[in-house]
């Protein structure tokens, strides 16, 4: 498989790694599902050197908030995304802090009234990017009739519209995010259900289980995320297999390798592109 000779590839067991793929090729696409995060995962981290948005930012950065709040959100990011990539502490004491981050954001959003008829105008008018890649990935997936789920702690009515823009929310894509709850006229009112932030994917992937219970004929899994909280996306699958866990060291690269080798069998050390995970093209 040439793309894992690609210079950003970093394996702790390569010879582990091919073992996984080959059970996988063995056993066939239709045993296969994909599990994946959103942002700065499907979506790039950088551009040119600038900072990618996530969905939050991609709202955030619209003209459907005023200037003032963007300005407690982007305080809030300043305190809070230092502490979601500090390897200095545990991922108890930052839950959370993180739980803190998501709700303030979210009262500040519905403070804004933001009106749902304008969502797809923000997204276009954003400098939203999905890795280089993408739509092979999306197509290849589809073609195969291979489940994808998103599974993202952003903002799913955001990030839907991020893919629906793309022509790639094909039929075999199902998304759990954090949704929003628009009144009568449209107008954001609150945030659906259970918050899902970078912590609780264990207990979101637990709330899904008719998702996992249709797909328990698939027990080989492909897992793609950001964070040592994405592990957890695939705690609800039936039966599992085997699993790949491939992921995406983007930011504070020195300070997380050996945290992200440990975890993932495949890290990407500053690699935007999704040409690894197209190594699905062999499962087929
Ligand atoms: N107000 C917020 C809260 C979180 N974020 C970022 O979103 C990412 C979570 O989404 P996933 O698709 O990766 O699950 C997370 O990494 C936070 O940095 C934000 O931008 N604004």
């Amino acid at each position: 498989i040439p793309e894992l000779s690609n210079p950003s590839v970093c394996m702790k067991d390569p010879q582990r790694v091919q073992e996984i793929l080959q059970s996988m090729v063995k056993a066939g696409s239709n045993t296969v599902q994909v599990i994946t995060d959103f942002d700065m995962t499907l979506t790039r981290f950088a551009y040119n050197g600038k900072r990618c948005p996530t969905s939050h930012n991609i709202l955030e950065n619209s003209n459907l908030i005023t200037s003032d709040c963007k300005e407690k959100l982007t305080e809030l990011l300043n305190i809070y995304y230092p502490i979601e990539i500090d390897t200095s502490r545990s991922a108890e004491e930052k839950l959370p802090l993180m739980v803190e981050w998501w709700t303030k954001a979210h009262e500040l959003l519905v403070e804004q009234k933001i009106r749902k008829d304008l969502l797809a105008t923000a997204v276009r008018e954003s400098d939203a990017m999905l890795r280089e890649g993408f739509k092979r990935f999306f197509d290849c997936l589809n073609q195969q009739n291979i489940p994808l789920l998103i599974f993202s702690a952003g903002i799913g009515d955001i990030l839907e519209e991020v893919i629906r823009q793309a022509g790639i929310f094909h039929r075999n894509v199902k998304v759990i995010s954090n949704y929003m709850d628009f009144d009568e006229s449209g107008v954001l009112r609150a945030f659906k259900g259970e918050l899902i932030h970078i912590y609780n994917k264990r207990e979101g992937a637990l709330l899904n289980t008719d998702h996992f219970q249709d797909l328990r004929t698939r027990p080989n899994v492909v897992l793609l995320g950001d964070s040592l909280g994405d592990l957890h996306m695939a705690d609800g699958v039936q039966d599992l297999k085997n699993i790949l866990k491939i992921g995406f060291l983007n930011d504070k690269v020195e300070d997380r390798k050996q945290a992200y080798l440990d975890s993932y069998d495949i890290v990407l050390a500053k690699d935007e592109t999704l040409d690894v995970p197209n190594l699905l093209k062999y499962i087929s």
